[in-house]
């Protein structure tokens, strides 16, 4: 991947027409570099999750441009003829719940995307292992999802998230349901792993434990991006700003 990371330039996006229109993106300008964690904040409402599913290829921009590394998605329209191969090899998500199938063990809930993308299942399960161990829960392996507690099971969520090696990541409200310690945790681990396979990562949050730890913010307000420099300000202070 370039440096580039994911750029976003004057993305809008409309709901509806008329009488129901719902601007709900009015020119979005955000980037994240390679290896970088960002909190997006923002009241409810504000446009979060619209944003998510536009770079994630899940709807389509009104307007306006998005590049991941060296590739541009969306300029005015669609620039890649197979959304679903983009999510696929090129983004990682991360939602509030886990997730996990339920009747397959953990090995086979991170291992089953390369095996469906025809991947050998041995080597898809070896790279599954590899990545469970580094995420210190290769112990678990043989568990099935319900036997995991919700830290466990979100650290086996990153995992998946992480298996193709995407330069992009999506995690929307990873943390929520988990106490201070492990939404601490969790948030180690993803600025750990954008640090060793170079992943440009976002992270939608309200969670207080956790904003505190962004060295970068950008706060979504009345559809727009304001971005915010966390580092240099004590945690009340971040705090204090982001919540009034
Ligand atoms: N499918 C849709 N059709 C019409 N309007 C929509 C649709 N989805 C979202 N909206 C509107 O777009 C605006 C932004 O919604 P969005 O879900 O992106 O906000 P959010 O910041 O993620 O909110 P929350 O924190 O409550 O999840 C809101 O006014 C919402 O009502």
């Amino acid at each position: 991947m370039s440096l580039q990371g994911i750029v976003i330039e004057g993305l809008k996006k409309q709901y509806g027409s008329g009488e129901t229109l719902v601007d709900a993106l009015k020119g979005v300008d955000m980037q994240v570099a390679p290896g970088e964690v960002v909190g997006l904040i923002g009241p409810s409402g504000s446009g979060k999750s619209t944003l998510l599913k536009c770079l994630g290829a899940v709807i389509e921009p009104s307007s306006g441009r998005m590049t991941l590394g060296d590739l541009v998605i969306f300029d005015g329209q669609w620039k890649i003829p197979d959304l679903r191969a983009l999510r696929r090899d090129k983004i990682g998500f991360v939602f509030q719940a886990p997730y996990l199938i339920p009747f397959l063990d953990v090995t086979d809930n991170v291992a089953l995307l390369p095996m469906l993308a025809g991947e050998r299942n041995s080597e898809a399960r070896s790279r599954a292992m590899e990545l469970l161990e580094a995420l210190d829960i290769g112990h678990r392996s043989k568990a099935m999802p319900s036997q995991l507690s919700g830290g466990e099971q979100q650290r086996v969520a990153i995992a998946r998230a992480l298996i193709n090696r995407p330069p992009v990541i999506l995690a929307d409200e990873p943390t929520a349901p988990l106490d201070s310690h492990r939404a601490l945790a969790v948030i180690g681990i993803l600025n750990e792993m954008a640090r060793q396979y170079e992943t440009a990562i976002i992270i939608v949050t309200h969670d207080e434990k956790i904003i505190p730890t962004f060295k970068r913010i950008y706060q979504i307000r009345d559809g727009r991006t304001h971005e915010e420099v966390g580092e240099g300000k004590s945690p009340s202070e971040q705090l204090k700003t982001y919540l009034e």
